[in-house]
């Protein structure tokens, strides 16, 4: 388990973890989401005892990064899948992980195999491809077998196939017992692999709950009506729909099903061409819902 609390950091200007407190539970795969700039990867570093905090307190398992006396036992991260050297292969680079950490170096074999690079172990990291390397990654982080595990923009880069097998790997690591924390700036990667939801945004808690709660919460309908008549239309539509214009034949409505959009639509005599129900996309949801922090930062660029 990762408890996260009153956690606070700060470079300069820039406040950039503020007062954060949420928990990671084990058996699940928690996300960590926040747009470009919200404070993941500080926060990461900070669970991972690779920056201190000014003040709060971020703990694995009870204790603090520092305090743990096996720390690939305690916590395995993939942070930067770039951090390895091309000279080295695969298999030495896992060995003198496993070396400086009383880890077995049959372990080693073991986890190659484990992330699909049993026959690439002898080849060097350096002529891996970006697929590879942070496949190397992920068995450095399971080396020591830990009950924790923390993924930096783990899909990023990825091809589908790449993805698929991570998505895979998080929902057998979280099967297994394991509290997984992985951090993203785009819902639609989240959507498919998480349980539940942390959402940051200038470093500071927006929102955390199931991600079935996130769902069920955002799930609003909307109404897309196509029409060479759209004034008319607007102008019959009741004063409590929500409605905006997406292109010059088109608009949105919230509030009104299919039916009663057809119906005003005949009694007014209005022709239609495309009458389409959807629901609003969780990326949409997640963009309302830190809309003001994605503005506070696009002054703060403007402004520099
Ligand atoms: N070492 C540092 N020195 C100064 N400022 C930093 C440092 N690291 C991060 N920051 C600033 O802290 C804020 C949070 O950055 P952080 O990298 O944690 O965000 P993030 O959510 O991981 O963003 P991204 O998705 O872009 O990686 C940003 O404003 C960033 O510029």
């Amino acid at each position: 388990m990762i408890e996260v609390r009153g956690l606070t950091k700060r470079y300069g200007e820039v406040l950039a973890v503020d007062d954060l407190t949420f928990t990671v539970r084990p058996g699940e795969v928690t996300g960590f989401l926040g747009p470009n700039g919200a404070g993941k990867s500080t926060t990461l570093r900070l669970i991972l005892g690779l920056e201190s905090a000014d003040s709060g307190t971020a703990t694995v398992g009870g204790r603090p990064h520092a305090a743990q006396p096996a720390p690939l036992r305690a916590v395995g991260a993939l942070l930067d899948p770039g951090a390895v050297l091309p000279s080295r292969t695969a298999y030495h680079h896992l060995l003198a992980l496993a070396a400086g950490n009383g880890i077995p170096r049959s372990r080693v074999d073991e986890v190659l195999d484990d992330v699909g690079l049993g026959n690439a172990g002898r080849r060097r990291a350096g002529a891996f491809s970006l697929g590879m390397r942070q496949r190397l990654g992920i068995a450095a982080a399971l080396l020591g077998d830990p009950p924790v595990l923390i993924f930096d923009e783990p899909l990023n880069g990825l091809d589908p196939e790449g993805i698929v097998w991570i998505r895979h790997l998080m929902r057998r690591m979280a099967a297994e017992g394991r509290a997984v924390l992985m951090s993203s700036h785009l819902m639609s990667e989240l959507e498919l692999t998480t349980d539940h939801l942390i959402v940051i945004g200038r470093g500071r808690l927006i929102a955390d709950m199931t991600m079935k709660a996130f769902i069920a919460a955002h799930s609003d309908r909307e109404v897309l009506v196509r029409s060479p008549r759209t004034g008319s239309l607007r102008r019959a539509l009741p004063a409590d729909a929500t409605v905006r214009e997406e292109g010059a034949d088109t608009l949105v409505v919230t509030g009104l099903d299919t039916a009663e959009i057809g119906a005003l639509a005949a009694v007014n005599d209005v022709e239609l061409h495309e009458l389409t129900s959807r629901r609003v996309s969780l990326e949409e949801a997640f963009m309302e819902l830190t809309r003001d922090v994605q503005e506070y930062r696009a002054e703060r660029e403007a402004s520099r």
